[in-house]
């Protein structure tokens, strides 16, 4: 369809992409003829591009419509990059919008820049091996091949990480622990327990619960000396209501804890009956213990949300009406939250064309329309906005995701 002739210049050189996805060689050889198509220098007039079009048509400048901002936007990836000390971004957004392919370019782009990076997903969807199509699964730490630098990647297990919880806090409040010590006359207590829900939280467990869990594990691997090597890390985060959830969630976790270990004191007076209940091995004490440590860990979790000389919170959108308002809320609690925002990354772009088929044309209005109510947004008028265009194939691989943050993260 000539009408939309750019776009599908595009689709025809970017399609091998796909298959070789993981083929650098092949896939570099493809750039050159890709860089023309997304490299948007502004033109006088505010709403138009100049693009120059190198295949199937005649070398020359063409006036084309875009939805891009006036000005071209920068990430202002220099700053990201700059400096050895440890830095955390944290990429969150509506479901499906490209926060994995932004966090896993980003994460690329890091180490290709000197950064030895982590790549952390604690959305219980984890997508990261799909992104580097790459078995990343286990819960461990994977090396990614590609990059400059070391590149790994880690996928939280949420089972196993809320499975650590649940054992120890319903030791510590479950329903087992409450029917025993109402046996034994301790209802009182009990109940106290009891009002702590933990028990409920454990089996309906509140979206939220599994990143904080995920992350305060990311924390305890980062304290060890082995991982000191990272400079960067990079979390792919759960959908905007977990996120939410999240933020709120070690505050939860932490009154909840506390009030337990309060109670551990009135607790121990029944020491030696409730030790029949923790078993031979798992004391009470032990459980005290582990209770502690993960009370700290959440606190280290909120600390680490809100630090703003280490920690940049993402937000990725696209444009649509649905997404922006969506992220216009998240940005809003972010800032309630005192959680550092600054940048907004708008994604899947239509690229410019010279003229539009009917239904790149309403689309294009969508997004015109959408790009503009970021600007009249009190609170997403104020972030920097970063532009990613609308590629015609599936950003997977390394090759494809330095394509990728090549385009983004400038
Ligand atoms: N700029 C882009 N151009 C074309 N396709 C894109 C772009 N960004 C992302 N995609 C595609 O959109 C799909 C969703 O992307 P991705 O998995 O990164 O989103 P997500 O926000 O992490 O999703 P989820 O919320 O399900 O985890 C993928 O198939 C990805 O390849």
């Amino acid at each position: 369809m000539a009408s939309c002739s750019s776009s599908a210049a595009i689709f025809t050189t970017l399609r091998p992409m796909a298959i070789l996805s993981n083929n650098s060689r092949n896939f570099h050889s493809l750039r050159p003829h890709l860089a023309p198509f997304l490299k948007f220098k502004p033109s006088s007039k505010s709403s138009l591009l100049s693009i120059s079009v190198v295949r199937k048509m005649p070398r020359r400048n063409l006036q084309v419509k875009s939805v891009a901002a006036p000005t071209e936007s920068v990430a202002g990836f220099d700053e990201m990059v700059s400096g050895t000390q440890r830095k955390y971004y944290m990429l969150g957004g509506k479901g499906g919008v490209g926060k994995t392919s932004c966090a896993a370019s980003l994460a690329v782009k890091f180490a290709n820049n000197g950064h030895p990076t982590l790549v952390v997903s604690t959305d219980p969807a984890h997508s990261l091996s799909d992104s580097f199509a790459q078995d990343l699964t286990g819960g461990t730490l994977v090396p990614v091949e590609g990059p400059i630098s070391p590149l790994f990647a880690l996928e939280i297990n949420p089972e196993k990480a809320r499975e650590e919880f649940r054992t120890v806090s319903q030791k510590n409040g479950g329903t087992g622990v409450k029917d025993f010590m109402d046996g034994m006359g301790l209802g009182m207590i009990a109940d106290q327990l009891g009002e702590l829900k933990l028990g409920e939280l454990l089996d309906t467990p509140p979206p939220g619960l599994d990143e904080a869990i995920a992350i305060s594990k990311v924390i305890q691997f980062l304290e060890s000396k082995e991982y000191n090597m990272f400079t960067r890390i990079v979390f792919d985060t759960a959908p905007t209501g977990h996120t939410l959830r999240l933020l709120s969630l070690p505050d939860f976790l932490d009154a909840s804890i506390g009030k337990i270990l309060k109670l551990r004191q009135k607790i121990s007076a029944a020491t030696s009956a409730i030790k029949s209940v923790f078993g031979q091995e798992e004391t009470q004490q032990n459980a005290a213990d582990k209770l502690e440590k993960l009370r700290e860990r959440m606190i280290k979790v909120r600390e680490l949300f809100r630090d703003t000389n280490s920690t940049e919170f993402v937000i990725v959108t696209i444009p649509t009406v649905m997404a922006i308002s969506e992220s216009s809320r998240l940005c809003a609690s972010l800032r309630k939250e005192s959680v550092p925002v600054k940048r907004l990354v708008v994604n899947q772009i239509l690229p410019p064309s010279a003229s539009d088929c009917k239904f790149c044309a309403m689309k294009r209005k969508d997004q015109t329309r959408a790009l503009g109510m970021i600007q009249n947004d009190p609170a997403l008028s104020s972030l920097t906005m970063i532009q990613a265009p609308l590629v015609d194939v599936e950003i997977r691989g390394v090759p494809a995701l330095q394509f990728l943050g090549d385009n983004i993260w400038k």
